[in-house]
């Protein structure tokens, strides 16, 4: 690779033409606006910093500022994207288009809506959505792109998403976990978070929630932008994507953003952007401009050249237009005439194809496969990237983490739901006060409030968490796409997040009812009854995280579920002799853990009693006398052996319902 010496001639000139907002000392920080309550540090004036801040401080000034990350070249030649469409037919999205980025570029990926712009860069970037065919070379720094990519660029999407419930400084640090390599120090780690905030003015917000607070203090949408930018620094990639940074910003914060790619670019960062209609002072930021139509390169090169070139084609740009304006006007379909509009990009397409800096570009392009084909084994394994991805436990460790901030900072599900609970506990417990006796009247008296305990922990929290996976889900592949962790790791960290919930809840509801109805007081019937109602939450969590995962949409997941809890219902026990369901439906008692729990909790209450009293009144005249448990249980075909079974069976449908849940997720993980 010979880029080297021209490349340090552009890094020179890049840091020369910063805006006045960056700080050339590090190339890559700008002074923070004020904001309302939050502190605001300037960091070139040396204000006195927290103790922590100062020992970084300290750590940089020895150090020195981090190592230039590694230069890239990313270099493609041919490059045409399909898609398979839902008839079969394929449909080209971006065709046979060539071209290269070196370090220390910012390149300008610009053309009408439509044009191509996310498919190429999703295609260069090796994160193409699934169905997309991609045909031709795409090599970083000599090799063939491929899962490397995930590690070695960023990619800043369109959209930010983040885990709103974080502050600034929780997410980098999470981040930072999640996507450094597992050799990485603790010290570098915090020390490259803290450097990120302070270049990219996020240092005085790094307690602030980056969102989820209505009316409350949250970042910015510049902010925002920069925060996901950080992200994508964490690792100091030496080629960053950036999809339409600057949509949604006021002029003054596209201007900020556009300065810190530049800024990147000055390091020696290769850095692709796709961006709609910049001012010519944000224009003047780039050092090359692409623009794509109908899939094709209309321009490479120069933004000057793309002036003389639409010149030398008779499209003058009127002095009052922006020209980046102009080139997209001329270049888009114009609604009435698209077939003409078609005819003339195809003709600027084919201009282009053989011009001058066309021919230039692909002798660079040409160049660089040719050293690429010509390179030995020894040096291709010397640039295979050494990264090593944090542990299995830690991945988990920090996403349980992530998770259980963002539970207990949402006041929904926790402080609500506990006095809800509780509130619900308390007005069952009272309507059971001195009904629960051994007597005729008694015996349902008790089946009742079992059954309030069971229907409590499985209907409400079934439907609690369906909307969880769908509202998780686009976070959720996009770290998935990034190589964060994989869909069994995010799986297994939030039931593990969720579970002291899941134990606590019912053990309060449970406890309530339990003493309030005054059922059974001995140990083991209270503390097993306890055991079994945390079993049957976790089993009706399991489930409605099937549904959430399986049918991906909250009104989808709840038209299927609806059936479903009927049929559980139906096959407690309580309402129908088990024995007395039909063939066709009976086999859903097997799955039915209302009827397992009912089971269980009425063996713990009528195990070894032989005391019910057999008074006859106006109530229960006719009906058999039960003076045992034993009939007791068998009335509703429960069998006093099959206590241990019946926990067994919870506890294989709470695992089953995750395995499905899991599988389904998966499923859905890998389509998109
Ligand atoms: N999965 C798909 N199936 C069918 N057509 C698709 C698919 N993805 C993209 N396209 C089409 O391909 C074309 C290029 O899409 P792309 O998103 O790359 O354009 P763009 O230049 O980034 O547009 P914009 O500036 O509006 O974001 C568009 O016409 C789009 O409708």
């Amino acid at each position: 690779m010979s880029y080297t010496s021209i490349n340090d001639k552009r890094v020179v000139k890049n840091i020369s033409s910063l805006p006045s907002s960056l700080n050339s000392s590090d190339g890559l920080s700008f002074k923070e606006e004020p904001r309302g309550p939050v502190e605001t540090i300037y960091f070139n004036k040396k204000r006195p910093l927290p103790k922590e801040d100062l020992f970084f401080e300290e750590f940089e000034d020895i150090m020195g500022t981090p190592q230039p990350s590694r230069p890239c070249t990313l270099v493609w030649r041919d490059v045409s994207v399909h898609v398979k469409l839902k008839d079969g037919k394929l449909k080209r999205l971006v065709n046979n288009v060539s071209g290269i980025a070196k370090p220390g570029t910012l390149i300008a990926l610009m053309g009408p809506s439509g044009a191509g712009k996310t498919t190429l860069m999703s295609a260069l970037a090796y994160r193409n959505p699934v169905g997309t065919i991609v045909d031709g070379e795409i090599a970083m720094n000599g090799l063939p792109v491929g899962d490397f990519m995930h590690r070695e660029s960023g990619f800043m999407h369109q959209d930010e998403l983040f885990v709103e419930n974080l502050t600034v400084i929780e997410h980098l640090s999470i981040m930072a976990r999640l996507r450094m390599d597992r050799r990485t120090s603790s010290l570098v780690r915090r020390r490259r978070v803290n450097q990120l905030m302070r270049q990219l003015g996020l240092y005085g917000s790094r307690y602030t929630r980056i969102g989820g607070l209505e009316g409350r203090n949250t970042l910015s949408g510049g902010e925002r932008k920069r925060l996901a930018f950080a992200t994508e620094l964490l690792t100091d990639p030496g080629l960053l994507f950036c999809d339409e940074p600057t949509t949604g910003l006021d002029s003054s914060s596209a201007q900020k953003l556009v300065s810190l790619l530049r800024a990147s670019a000055a390091q020696g960062k290769t850095v692709i952007c796709t961006i709609h209609q910049p001012s010519s002072e944000l224009m003047a930021l780039f050092d090359k401009l692409v623009l794509l139509a109908e899939g094709r390169v209309a321009f490479a090169g120069n933004a000057s050249g793309a002036l003389s070139f639409f010149e030398s084609l008779g499209y003058h740009c009127p002095i009052t237009y922006n020209p980046t304006d102009y080139f997209i006007k001329v270049l888009a379909l114009t609604p009435g005439s698209e077939g003409a509009s078609r005819q003339a990009i195809k003709s600027v397409c084919d201009r282009f194809a053989v011009s001058d800096a066309a021919k230039e570009l692909d002798m660079e392009i040409h160049l660089e496969f040719h050293l690429m084909d010509h390179e030995n084994e020894e040096s291709r394994r010397i640039k295979q990237d050494s990264f090593k991805a944090p542990f299995f436990f830690t991945k988990i460790m920090w996403l349980v983490y992530r998770f259980m901030l963002v539970i207990l900072r949402d006041p929904r599900v926790q402080t609500l739901r506990i006095v809800q609970k509780l509130a619900i506990a308390l007005t069952a417990g009272m309507c059971f006060i001195g009904t629960v006796r051994l007597t005729q009247a008694g015996i349902q008296d008790v089946q009742g409030a079992l059954f309030i305990i069971i229907a409590e922990n499985t209907f409400s929290p079934m439907y609690s968490v369906l909307h969880i996976f769908p509202e998780e889900f686009p976070l959720l592949t996009r770290e998935l796409k990034a190589g964060l962790y994989s869909t069994p790791i995010y799986y297994i960290a939030r039931m593990i997040a969720q579970f002291p919930g899941l134990v606590i809840e019912p053990t309060l509801f449970t406890f309530v009812v339990y003493f309030i109805a005054g059922l059974r007081a001995t140990v083991f019937a209270f503390s097993f009854t306890v055991v079994v109602s945390i079993a049957v939450l976790n089993v009706a969590i399991a489930c409605g995280s099937f549904f959430s995962c399986a049918f991906g949409s909250m009104p989808l997941a709840i038209s299927y579920l609806v059936p479903f809890d009927f049929s559980l219902m139906l096959t407690s026990g309580l309402f129908l002799k088990l024995s007395s369901i039909p063939k066709y439906i009976s086999w859903i008692r097997h799955l039915s853990w209302v009827m397992y729990s009912n089971e269980a909790m009425s063996i713990l209450q009528w195990d070894g009693v032989d005391n019910i009293t057999c008074v006859v009144s106006d109530n229960n005249v006719g009906t058999p006398c039960l003076s045992t448990g034993e009939e007791v249980l068998g009335k509703y075909d429960f069998q006093s052996n099959r206590f241990w079974i019946d926990v067994m069976a919870l506890v294989i449908l709470c695992f089953a319902f995750h395995l499905l849940a899991l599988v389904a997720l998966r499923y859905r993980t890998r389509r998109k």
